[in-house]
């Protein structure tokens, strides 16, 4: 089996380098491509067995195709490789508003959309798995073996898209901000450094993180186990409940009036076409 990867920027480079750390695929395995090639030539000085080449060259060796693009460019991308892609070939799209049946009707080829997360970079946290109708039963559990390497694959509906990757592939960043101000607001009102804040921070969450991986408690079990009655913990529970009442109800009206921006920008591209690779 050969990886192909077009875009090896953030996302592309996290995927490349969790699937050989995973040792689920060897570098001799992967072809990769980049617009800039620096980004390639950083790659493979670290892993000399990948191979780096063209667009059109990995498109043809691969047998799964890894479009690490931002959505707007995959049109350029699928136009250079489109003839390239036969039916054979296995096609993912790793963003939220490049959806399946876009793929389906621009290129002939077996295709799937596999949203990722920068918390796959420690083989862990989730990725979400939208089939296409091409996909035989081998392949979707092939697929689902390969990710299984890095995350663990959650199949989801189009339906559920934005809010799914809002939760899996924003939610680092999300839950890191909140972290943040948690230890900007420590160093300000009390007598900690930013240094102590962070490790007791980082503790903390991964310890949570394992409690609820070990499955012990549901999220208000948590919560009522840490509230001593008349003790500290309901205290702060009161104004977390006060003061951030709106906060993700806006968070997720604004993520998804983005997505929807995005998708209607998409289906532009694809409508303006005037050569489907049919
Ligand atoms: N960063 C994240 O945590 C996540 C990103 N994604 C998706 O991954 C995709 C890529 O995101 P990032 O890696 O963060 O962006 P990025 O900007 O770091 O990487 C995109 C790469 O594509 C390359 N590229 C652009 N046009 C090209 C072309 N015609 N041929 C070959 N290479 C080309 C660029 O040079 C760049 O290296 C986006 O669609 C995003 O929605 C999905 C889940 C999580
Ligand atoms: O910021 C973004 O658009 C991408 C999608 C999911 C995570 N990062």
């Amino acid at each position: 089996m050969h990886i192909g990867f077009i875009g090896t920027g953030s996302m592309g480079t996290i995927l490349i380098e969790a699937f050989i750390e995973s040792g689920a695929v060897l570098p001799a395995q992967i072809s990769v491509a980049n617009r800039t090639p620096e980004k390639l030539h950083a790659l493979t000085a670290k892993h000399p067995d990948i191979k780096a080449s063209t667009n059109i060259n990995v498109a043809q060796k691969a047998d799964i195709l890894f479009l690490c693009t931002k959505p707007l460019e995959y049109r350029t991308v699928l136009d250079e490789i489109g003839e390239h892609l036969t039916p054979d070939k296995l096609v993912l799209s790793i963003t939220s508003s490049v959806g399946v049946q876009q793929l389906e009707a621009y290129i002939p080829c077996k295709v799937a959309r596999v949203i990722p997360s920068i918390t796959n970079t420690a083989l862990s946290g989730a990725s979400l798995i939208t089939f296409g109708a091409r996909l035989t039963q081998t392949d979707r559990t092939l697929l689902l073996t390969l990710l299984s390497a890095i995350s663990t694959p959650i199949e989801i509906e189009e339906s559920q898209t934005r809010i799914s990757s809002d939760i899996v592939s924003c939610g680092p960043a999300f839950f890191s901000f909140l972290m943040q101000r948690f230890i900007d607001s420590a160093v300000d009102h009390a007598s900690i450094t930013e240094e102590q804040a962070t490790r007791l921070m980082t503790e903390m969450i991964i310890g949570l993180g394992r409690l609820l991986e070990d499955g012990r408690f549901s999220l208000p079990t948590l919560q009522a186990k840490v509230c001593v009655p008349g003790g500290v913990t309901g205290i702060g529970l009161h104004v977390l409940d006060e003061e951030t009442q709106d906060v993700f109800k806006h968070l997720i009206e604004a993520t998804h009036n983005k997505f929807n921006i995005d998708v209607r920008e998409v289906q532009e591209m694809f409508t303006n076409q005037k050569n489907s690779f049919h």
